[in-house]
């Protein structure tokens, strides 16, 4: 039998870091939110073997036990004792070391998979929390959609979405280390954007407002190493977007737009400027 699953890019419409916490990670409160740009795993069952074998299109993905499918497999092998083996091929479109959760969708989309493959018939939450052991991004990915998610990032709230813009991604031709980011975090410095008034903005599907509080507290961080993202925010609100953001702990810059035949002419008249661009929808 096989499985297929979406693993689809997350976007941080909102991300607040409020503190340094005693094990070493922030606590953190932020509105994330999917975008139609998605990993594509398949999971197949291996007759007579019982490991992991890993494949993917991309020779960019560690295709060992760093990569957080395979951590997502051991997991699920080891908690309910599956002696089976499986293979999983990881079909890569989400851009690596980004700031769109690809490695952590991944993993989430793993647990999917092979709940489904085994038939383990495990909740959402369930799933959710065997992913807190992979990564602080997991849990909501095994979620997906528009939630407010805060701690770590253990704690997932579904929220509804009124009004889903068109999402313009530009990834810049560099990685950022999300640990070297997070490490730089000053508490005395960073802005803490409104995530409270951004969950009503987005729920009520009030633009005027969601475009206000959008903002994330690493932003300033990762362009104070990599000035290049501020030249792409300005050149994008400068084409004309209607808000723009960095995502996670960057590097991709996000432009949102409420109108198709916009999105379209800003995508293209980026593409100039830079090389990697897509553009979706939020899902
Ligand atoms: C920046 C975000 O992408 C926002 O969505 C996430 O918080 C990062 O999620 P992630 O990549 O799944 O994070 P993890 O793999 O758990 O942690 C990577 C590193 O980021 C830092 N980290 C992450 C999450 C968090 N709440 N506090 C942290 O300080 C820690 O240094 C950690 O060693
Ligand atoms: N399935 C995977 N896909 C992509 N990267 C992976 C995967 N598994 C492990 N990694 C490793 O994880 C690191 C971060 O990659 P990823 O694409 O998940 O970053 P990111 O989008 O910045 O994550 P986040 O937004 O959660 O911080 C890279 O160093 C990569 O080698």
């Amino acid at each position: 039998m096989e499985i297929i699953e979406k693993a689809p890019a997350k976007i941080n419409l909102g991300l607040d870091v409020k503190g340094k916490r005693e094990d070493g990670y922030h606590e953190l409160d932020m509105i994330m939110a999917s975008v139609d740009l998605s990993d594509r795993i398949t999971v197949k069952e291996m007759p007579d073997e019982t490991g992991i074998r890993l494949q993917s299109n991309s020779s960019f993905v560690p295709l060992n036990k760093k990569n957080h499918a395979y951590k997502a497999a051991v997991l699920i092998k080891q908690t309910f004792h599956i002696q089976k083996g499986v293979e999983i091929f990881i079909d890569k479109k989400i851009p690596i070391a980004a700031g769109l959760a690809g490695g952590s969708s991944d993993a989430a989309a793993t647990l999917r998979a092979l709940n489904k493959l085994w038939q383990l018939n495990l909740s959402q939450e369930a799933l959710a929390k065997l992913g807190e052991q992979i990564g602080s991004d997991v849990p909501y990915c095994v979620y997906g959609q528009t939630a407010r998610v805060t701690g770590r990032g253990e704690y997932v709230k579904p929220i509804a979405n009124a009004k889903k813009p068109w999402v313009i991604l530009v990834k810049p031709d560099f990685g950022v280390s999300t640990p070297e980011i997070f490490r730089h975090v000053n508490s005395e410095t960073i802005s803490h954007p409104d995530i409270s008034s951004l969950e009503v903005a987005v729920m009520n599907g009030d633009i005027d407002n969601v475009l206000t509080y959008m903002g994330n507290s690493l932003e300033d961080v990762t362009i104070d190493k990599h000035p290049l993202i501020l030249k792409i925010k300005n050149r994008l609100l400068s084409s004309g977007a209607d808000g723009v953001l960095m995502s996670g702990s960057g590097p991709t810059v996000f432009a949102l737009c409420y109108h198709e035949k916009k999105a379209r002419r800003l995508c293209n008249s980026i593409k100039g400027f830079c090389d990697e661009v897509y553009l979706v929808r939020m899902l």
